[in-house]
């Protein structure tokens, strides 16, 4: 379902203060580990108002572009031998989610480098076809160097998830006020978000949009963490 051609400000424009579902395997080979699967779990997601959809692969995209014309930010995901960057890595994988249809490519801010081009030149290109690009960044300062760059968006998604940034809880709602305040460009909160009162924060914070992935996408997550809060049995009352 290709949607009529949209701007980059179009695109941005579409995903002001929605929640966008991210739609993605959470466990290599677990019972969701299929792009069908995926997608129908955002379309599901979409049926309850999702503004738009994080999925990764550009199998996964080309599919849910073939039922959906709500945005579609894209991503890869795989490990580069030698480098701690892994989401949309190279150019090679920007390329392949625009032609699979995504409105939207997300890239990972990789301060000690990319294996191939940089972050400038990927985004370049994703401009050059009409494409916006997401920074998903850890630090103030790899948002910073992102918009220098040319990224249209930033988000909080890799805060808590690097080396110099493991004493971070996400939501990283500090860091997502901050952005707000001093970047010229709108800002995502991704990564942590399970409950209704973090997603009120992150627009509180001045966040643009609200990604939510696991909370929505990822019933072993979901489920874990209610029965991990079944009382320990001194605790549970008797029954006769
Ligand atoms: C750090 C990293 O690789 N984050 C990934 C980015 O695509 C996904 O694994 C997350 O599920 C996504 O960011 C949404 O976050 P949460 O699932 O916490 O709502």
């Amino acid at each position: 379902m290709r949607p009529e051609p949209r701007t980059r400000v179009d695109v941005v424009a579409l995903l002001a203060r929605g929640i966008v579902v991210s739609a993605q395997t959470h466990r290599s080979g677990g019972p969701l580990d299929d792009a069908a699967t995926l997608v129908r779990l955002a379309l599901a997601a979409g049926d309850g108002g999702a503004s738009a959809f994080r999925v990764a692969s550009a199998h996964v995209v080309e599919l849910l572009r073939s039922q959906t014309a709500l945005p579609i930010i894209g991503i890869t995901k795989h490990d580069v031998p030698g480098y701690d960057v892994y989401i949309t890595p190279t150019l090679a994988d920007a390329t392949a989610l625009i032609d699979a249809g995504a409105d939207m490519v997300a890239a990972q801010a990789a301060p000690d480098g990319r294996p191939a081009e940089t972050f400038e030149e990927i985004a370049r290109a994703c401009h050059d076809r009409g494409v916006p690009v997401l920074a998903d960044c850890a630090t103030a300062d790899e948002a910073f160097q992102a918009v220098d760059a040319g990224a249209d968006v930033v988000a909080t998604t890799m805060a808590g998830y690097t080396h110099g940034t493991r004493h971070v809880v996400p939501p990283a709602l500090d860091l997502a006020a901050r952005l707000a305040r001093e970047l010229p460009v709108p800002v995502i909160v991704e990564g942590g978000v399970w409950d209704r009162e973090a997603v009120a924060a992150a627009f509180e914070a001045g966040a643009h949009a609200v990604v939510v992935g696991s909370a929505v996408t990822d019933p072993e997550r979901i489920t874990r963490r209610l029965v991990e809060a079944v009382p320990a049995l001194e605790n549970t009352p008797t029954h006769r």
